[in-house]
This record gives C-alpha cells, sequence and structure tokens, in this order.
C-alpha cells in the first residue's frame, strides 16, 4: 500500500483556490476532507487521480513508496458517469474491459448483488434511480484493486439507512487501502475516517476523530459526540465565511 502526500497551493483557473495545503492520507487508512462547496475537494479528487482539469499545483503531490500514482488510483466521481448503452454488468467492468483484460463476470454479479442490484444485471442505467446508479458507480470502483481510491461523495444520493449499509459494505471491501473520502457529512466522516480534514481557504485543519476502529457504530456514544463537535465546526466555519449569496428576491 501507498501514502500519499499532498503540499503546497491550489490554483484553478489562474485564480488561487486553497493555499497552504499540507495533508497526509496514510497507507491503508481512510482520509476524509470536508469542507463548504466550491473549497476544492473535488479539484483534490482530480489531481489525487490524475484527471485533467483547469488546476494548478505549486506544490508537490508525492507517494510514500516514490512510485508515480498512474494507474494505481480508482476514483468514484460525484456524478455516476455510467455508459447508458451499456447494461450493469457492463458497466461494473468497464475497467477491465478499457485495459483489455477480461472482465470478472461473477465478481461484477456478486457486487451488484452487495450493493442490493441482484436481479437488476441486464438493466441499463436510464432503468434506474439515481440512488441505484450510484450503487453500481460504487460496485464499478469495488470491483478494481487500485491501492489507492478516491470517493467524492460516494453515498450522497442515498437514503440513510442504504448509506449506513453502503459504508459499511464499503469500510469492508476497501479495508487496508488508501481511502479519501469527500463527504457533506458529518456523520458519514465520524463513522469511516481514521484521519481528515476540514477544508477553508487558508489550508485544512485536522478532523477530532474517535481512538475506536471503523466502521463505527452510528449509535455509539464517541460517535455521537465527535459527529456534533464536527457539526459545531462546520457552523462556526460557516459564519466565519460569511458566504452569503445575494438574494434576488421578487420585489
Ligand atoms: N473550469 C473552471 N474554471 C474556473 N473555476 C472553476 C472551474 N471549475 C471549477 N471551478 C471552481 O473551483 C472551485 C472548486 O470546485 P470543486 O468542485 O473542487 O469544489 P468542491 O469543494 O468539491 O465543491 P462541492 O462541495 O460543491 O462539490 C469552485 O469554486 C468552482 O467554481
Amino acid at each position: 500500500m501507498t501514502g500519499v502526500q499532498l503540499q503546497g497551493d491550489l490554483w484553478i483557473g489562474g485564480a488561487p483556490l486553497i493555499r497552504g495545503l499540507a495533508l497526509g492520507f496514510a497507507a491503508g487508512r481512510w482520509s476524509c476532507l470536508l469542507g463548504p462547496s466550491g473549497v476544492g475537494k473535488s479539484t483534490i479528487a482530480r489531481l489525487i487521480a490524475g484527471l485533467p482539469g483547469p488546476y494548478r499545483l505549486e506544490g508537490a503531490l508525492a507517494t510514500a513508496d516514490g512510485q508515480s500514482l498512474a494507474g494505481r488510483v480508482a476514483m468514484l466521481a460525484q456524478e455516476p458517469q455510467l455508459l447508458p448503452w451499456a447494461d450493469l454488468v457492463q458497466n461494473v467492468t468497464i475497467g477491465a474491459r478499457l485495459r483489455g483484460v477480461r472482465p470478472d463476470i461473477a465478481r461484477a454479479r456478486a457486487l451488484l448483488g452487495e450493493v442490493g442490484l441482484a436481479g437488476m444485471e441486464a438493466r441499463h442505467p436510464a432503468a434506474l434511480s439515481g440512488g441505484q446508479r450510484q450503487r453500481v458507480a460504487l460496485a464499478r470502483v469495488l470491483i478494481e484493486e487500485c491501492p489507492v481510491v478516491v470517493l467524492d461523495e460516494p453515498f450522497s444520493a442515498l437514503d440513510t439507512v442504504t448509506r449506513l449499509a453502503m459504508q459499511d459494505l464499503a469500510a469492508r471491501l476497501l479495508r487496508g487501502r488508501t481511502v479519501i473520502l469527500i463527504t457533506h457529512d458529518p456523520l458519514e466522516a465520524v463513522r469511516l475516517a481514521d484521519q481528515g480534514w476540514l477544508l477553508g481557504r487558508g489550508g485544512a485543519e485536522p478532523l477530532d476523530l474517535p481512538a475506536s476502529p471503523t466502521p463505527r457504530d452510528f449509535r455509539a456514544a464517541d460517535t455521537l459526540a465527535a459527529q456534533a463537535r464536527l457539526l459545531a465546526r462546520l457552523h462556526d466555519q460557516s459564519l466565519k465565511t460569511d458566504r452569503k449569496e445575494p438574494c434576488h428576491a421578487p420585489h
């Protein structure tokens, strides 16, 4: 497994986005990024996944083993980005198909079952709900065996109970990988993360997480206390940032 270090200033479209980043994503652990909408979380995800964009890093993105991240990162983007003309098995196995290797159909079917879509394998994405499409995208990431996994709001379209089940599934199947989880949900961060940061324009501040093993019980006192602390920090941050949009109410 490999850890990932990101440090420096991030720019987008010629303007500064976040200054003074110093993030160390520990090898084999789950790290979480939270922060207000537009702060740059998805941009960091794209940077780590090596996807193109109008961003520029004045600093360094490095791995603990010194090897390139190319070909070693699986990413679940905010939008599921499924192939509309392909069935669910073909969607889940797209990585193998693109690499020209034999797709593991049995594993794809098993994963579709694990994400609650058994019996729907022959459907196309248009015949799914938003939350079902998001679970196909989750299965597509879970089938990859990349050491680094970036999950950008992977459970945002799910109802609360399904979300908890998918968190448990991802925690089980991605155990031992270096996972970078982006979320707006304080409970999700507290349940899954070994470490994490709250991002703001001026950099990143570490999260205060329980010492108990993940995935943490959502009923446990230490989980709920950490969730409340994090919610309070997010609330304080939004008051400080004063990001009020002008309101064009009709007169
Ligand atoms: N092509 C672009 N040119 C200039 N700025 C851009 C471009 N694409 C995105 N941005 C800006 O970059 C900033 C960071 O976007 P990003 O998607 O990384 O934020 P985020 O923290 O993931 O937000 P959210 O929580 O809403 O998903 C935003 O303010 C956005 O407006």
